[in-house]
């Protein structure tokens, strides 16, 4: 992207994961991404669920997850620098000493590591809080020269967070997920209502597949500032591309300034 032309192409990769299997994950996740660069139009930016090396296997967290990234740093430094993309890669179950964090790291163009980002809100309906740690900053970073945010799943529920990224100035924002049956309800609606009150892209992706007796349906979305979903997956393993042009931000800004019209004083 030049800064003439302020678009992006997308690629969601909308895995199935196989739960408590890296090995497989791993491959898994690398035959996506070639399908992703393969073809006529280059993705600028590759986004992948959340814990896709490892899915929700808790209780064997701590022998499983990537010890303090490195797998999965060389994987997307070398993807990265080699196909000229930038990766939202993750979120993966990350061991830092002893703890363990549900971690999205994101490259640029060069291969290099330009932001990480700890899931700060712990989801206690899947027992998070019992295995892993919160993080403790928010995901705030830019990537050609576009300033963007991420969160993780559950975070979408925390409207704070979203407005936090807004006011820091972050034009898109990024959301890897496992986000499971049955509520698809609460997971198109909160996606929407972040984009609209933000006024900002909203890129998610899902999970597919059956874990246990977890049903993950997909549906992953990339939504404008106006709130139009330009892409949505179905419930089956796929690449899903679609185009934003981040001028789009300002247009909408400008046509119903919230920002101006926001009363911080009062709430
Ligand atoms: O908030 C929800 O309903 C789903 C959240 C979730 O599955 C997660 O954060 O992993």
């Amino acid at each position: 992207m030049t800064l003439n032309n302020r678009k992006w192409n997308l690629a969601l990769l909308q895995m199935d994961i196989a739960i408590g299997e890296p090995e497989l994950n791993y491959a898994k996740l690398e035959k996506l991404l070639d399908q992703a660069v393969e073809g006529e139009t280059k993705p600028d930016v590759i986004i992948f669920p959340e814990m896709w090396n490892t899915g929700y296997a808790l209780d064997r967290i701590k022998e499983l997850a990537d010890e303090e990234g490195q797998r999965t740093h060389a994987l997307l430094s070398e993807f990265s620098r080699k196909h000229q993309v930038n990766i939202i890669g993750g979120s993966i179950a990350e061991k830092q000493g002893s703890q363990i964090y549900n971690t999205i790291y994101a490259y640029n163009r060069e291969g290099s590591r330009v932001a990480d980002y700890s899931k700060i809100h712990l989801f206690r309906l899947m027992d998070e809080e019992k295995y892993l740690e919160e993080g403790s900053h928010i995901g705030q970073f830019e990537l050609d020269g576009v300033s963007s945010g991420m969160m993780i799943c559950y975070d979408i529920r925390f409207p704070e967070l979203s407005r936090k990224l807004a006011l820091g100035g972050a034009q898109i924002v990024f959301v890897p997920a496992e986000w499971p049956n049955p509520r698809l309800h609460h997971w198109r609606t909160l996606l929407m209502a972040r984009a609209i009150e933000n006024q900002m892209f909203v890129v998610s992706c899902n999970r597919v597949g059956i874990s246990g007796t977890t049903e993950f349906f997909g549906h992953s979305m990339v939504i404008d500032p106006w709130g139009e979903a330009l892409a949505e997956g179905d419930e089956t393993e796929q690449v899903i591309r679609a185009q934003i042009d981040l001028a789009l931000v300002d247009e909408v800004r400008s046509r119903i300034p919230v920002f101006e019209d926001r009363r911080p004083a009062l709430y």
